[in-house]
């Protein structure tokens, strides 16, 4: 492929109502000074800050699931979204959303459904008259939720603002400045940093600031759950995998893995874990598709692609591609040892997207996937759901099941 740059599709028009120009929809310059000042957010140092809130809010998600143990078929999904928001919301904003002791809030109400009407939207056949949907109750509805969520990250911008100001009065320093919270710990957040970065030499304005938390919110937690549920899923149905991720923690983690907090070098040596969670996300990638336009003439395999043409990259069609992966419906992870991998071409795996414009948030992502798939496993064996419940998958801003990721679980101890 001889290839100039290319750019965001009219797709990603429709979550500017909500996500402003926020690093997924921005371009351009105001996307490389953004893209700059976001890139410290996954240093490892903050990442381990993260992980202090996945391990704790993990915890709760495998108190919550006590009440399934033994019992029939139940959607884990559900469970796992909740657990995937209080974390987002924690590490973007600094804020305890509680979704998971009390999961119908208007703000998650709200931020569920602006997915939803958004990626409505993207497909209708009306599409491209934008001035159509004025005219719709949609859009009324749109303007509502969007209006929950805007004020939602104002008020928390403005509140760390306040004590930001407040604790600088008083005259400490940067570190102290830093919260101390529940977890004993000083903890940075998305937030914080935007509230101290500068771009010529000027602060970021709120709008900007809450552009990007939006943002994050948007990106941070329904993919994370589409992975984690579908890896249940998954290993539910292949015990003699399962009981290789489950040796794998108790040979890396040890005996205690059911309630230890873990650490990032821990996860990093779950090697076959890895395996299972790139087959989740090559069978079931959470972000099935994307979108771009040519930046430039050019040309794919010998076609012309002409300067302004649309197109999508459907991930999923590739990752499912008989050529590359053969039985592409049967899960195995086998087909990511350093062999398989070596005998794919380069491009034929591309769950986070690649180049430029790759996910940010790829390492913040498996961090997560791996703290709940490990503490999930530890603390109990998954067993599969009745065939009436099979996984259907539909695709919205991400992929979901359709009815719910069924699984069933017995206690380990
Ligand atoms: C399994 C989990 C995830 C997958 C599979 C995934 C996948 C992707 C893909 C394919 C893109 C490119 C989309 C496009 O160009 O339209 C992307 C972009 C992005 N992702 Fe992720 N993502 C995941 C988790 C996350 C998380 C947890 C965060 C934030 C904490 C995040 C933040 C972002 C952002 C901000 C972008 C836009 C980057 C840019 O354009 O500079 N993602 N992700």
């Amino acid at each position: 492929m001889q290839a100039k740059t290319i750019e965001k599709t009219i797709i990603y028009d429709f979550m500017m109502p909500w996500l402003g120009s926020g690093l997924v929809v921005s371009t351009g310059a105001k996307w490389t000074q953004r893209r700059k000042v976001i890139t410290p957010t996954f240093h490892f140092k903050i990442l381990e800050d993260f992980l202090i809130i996945m391990n704790h809010q993990t915890d709760v998600l495998i108190e919550k699931l006590t009440a399934h143990v033994g019992g029939p078929d139940f959607d884990i999904y559900e469970h796992v979204t909740y657990c995937a928001l209080d974390i987002i919301s924690e590490s973007a904003m600094g804020v305890k959303l509680n979704t998971q002791h009390n999961p119908h809030t208007e703000y998650v109400e709200a931020v569920k459904e602006l997915s939803d009407i958004m990626f409505k939207r993207m497909f209708s056949l009306g599409r491209e008259y934008k001035w159509v949907f004025r005219f719709q109750k949609a859009s009324r509805r749109q303007d509502e939720l969007v209006k929950v969520v805007h004020d939602f990250a104002h008020r928390v911008i403005s509140e760390r603002k306040k004590q930001l100001q407040d604790e600088r009065e008083r005259q400490l320093t940067d570190q102290k400045l830093e919260e101390m919270d529940v977890y004993g710990k000083r903890r940075m957040t998305l937030l914080d940093l935007l509230l101290n970065v500068t771009i010529d030499g000027k602060p970021l304005s709120d709008t900007d600031i809450r552009e990007e938390v939006d943002t994050f919110m948007f990106a941070g937690h329904d993919t994370t759950t589409s992975c984690i549920s579908f890896a249940c899923y998954h290993l539910s149905r292949n015990p003699a995998i399962q009981q290789k991720v489950y040796e794998e923690i108790q040979e890396i983690v040890g005996p205690d893995a059911a309630r230890i907090e873990l650490t990032n070098s821990t996860l990093q040596d779950l090697r076959y874990l890895d395996l299972v969670i790139k087959e989740t996300l090559r069978i079931n990638p959470s972000v099935p598709i994307f979108g771009r336009r040519s930046a430039g003439d050019m040309t794919i395999d010998g076609v012309p692609v002409p300067k302004g043409m649309e197109f999508g990259v459907l991930i999923y069609a590739l990752h499912n591609d008989p050529e590359l992966y053969p039985e592409p419906e049967r899960f195995d992870p086998e087909r990511f040892s350093e062999e398989a991998q070596a005998a794919r071409p380069p491009y034929s795996y591309i769950p986070f997207s690649v180049g430029a414009r790759n996910c940010i948030g790829q390492r913040y992502a498996m961090l997560e996937i791996k703290t709940m798939l490990v503490k999930v496993l530890a603390n109990y064996r998954l067993l599969p759901c009745e065939d009436q419940n099979r996984l259907l998958i539909k695709t919205d801003m991400t992929l979901k099941p359709v009815n719910g990721a069924f699984v069933k679980i017995v206690n380990r101890h």
